[in-house]
């Protein structure tokens, strides 16, 4: 099986929005490897965050990978706009429409990663006619919509079933929604190896702050992974 580096995503949904420029490049300094976009279009979920616009205002901010995570429906109309905006993943929701591998294919045609994202109770069958499709699967950890809520026990054993149903394909799995230090350890050691997480960096207000959280967040999933 494909071992990836884990990799910490700061979600700038709970970072200060009156200055998200001046946050992408502290949380950067801070360690980061991709910052991840929470896209959220109150339909999909009941949030409004932000759109193609703001992504690229925020593009020369950093040269971090921007990972985008659209909670919108629908996402196709839009897929284009997403990439001219710098994002490098964009991931799409299976619950989203009904044309999640036509969505993906768009994705990928337009030079960028694809990724997809499950809800909570959407179970991984899903994903079984696009494995050859994605580059990321995003395991939703709470259900989305908003930060600070706490990590659903039973998605444990779904990183752990994907993992197997990717077996040798190259495949990322990032998990988003409640991850702190004991929920990253929970999560790394089923089978993620990317950690989204919002509240449990910028709480913290400073890039000392950020820094510490992030460097916690790495060692406590590359403990738990062994
Ligand atoms: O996509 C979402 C919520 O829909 C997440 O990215 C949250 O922003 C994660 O926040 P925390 O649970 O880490 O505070």
């Amino acid at each position: 099986m494909m071992t990836h580096p884990i990799r910490i995503a700061p979600s700038i949904l709970a970072a200060d929005f009156s200055k998200l420029g001046q946050e992408v490049r502290d949380v950067t300094q801070a360690g980061a490897d991709w910052i991840h976009l929470d896209v959220m279009d109150g339909h999909f979920v009941p949030n409004i965050t932000f759109g193609p616009d703001v992504i690229k205002s925020l593009r020369p901010h950093t040269q971090a990978t921007f990972d985008c995570h659209l909670m919108i429906a629908p996402a196709d109309p839009f897929l284009e706009a997403f990439a001219k905006a710098g994002c490098d993943i964009i991931t799409v929701h299976a619950e989203a429409g009904p044309h999640l591998h036509r969505s993906l294919q768009t994705v990928r045609s337009l030079g960028k990663k694809a990724g997809v994202s499950l809800n909570p109770a959407t179970p991984e069958d899903a994903l079984e006619y696009v494995l050859d499709t994605v580059d990321l699967v995003l395991v939703m950890t709470v259900n989305p919509g908003f930060g600070g809520q706490k990590f659903v026990d039973a998605t444990e054993e779904k990183i752990r079933r994907i993992k197997a149903m990717i077996g040798s394909r190259p495949i990322e799995i990032e998990v988003d929604g409640g991850i702190a230090p004991e929920t990253a350890a929970v999560a790394a050691k089923a089978g993620a190896n990317v950690l989204v997480a919002g509240s449990a960096i910028f709480k913290g207000g400073s890039v000392e702050s950020y820094r510490g959280a992030i460097e916690t967040l790495r060692a406590r999933a590359e403990k738990a992974r062994g």
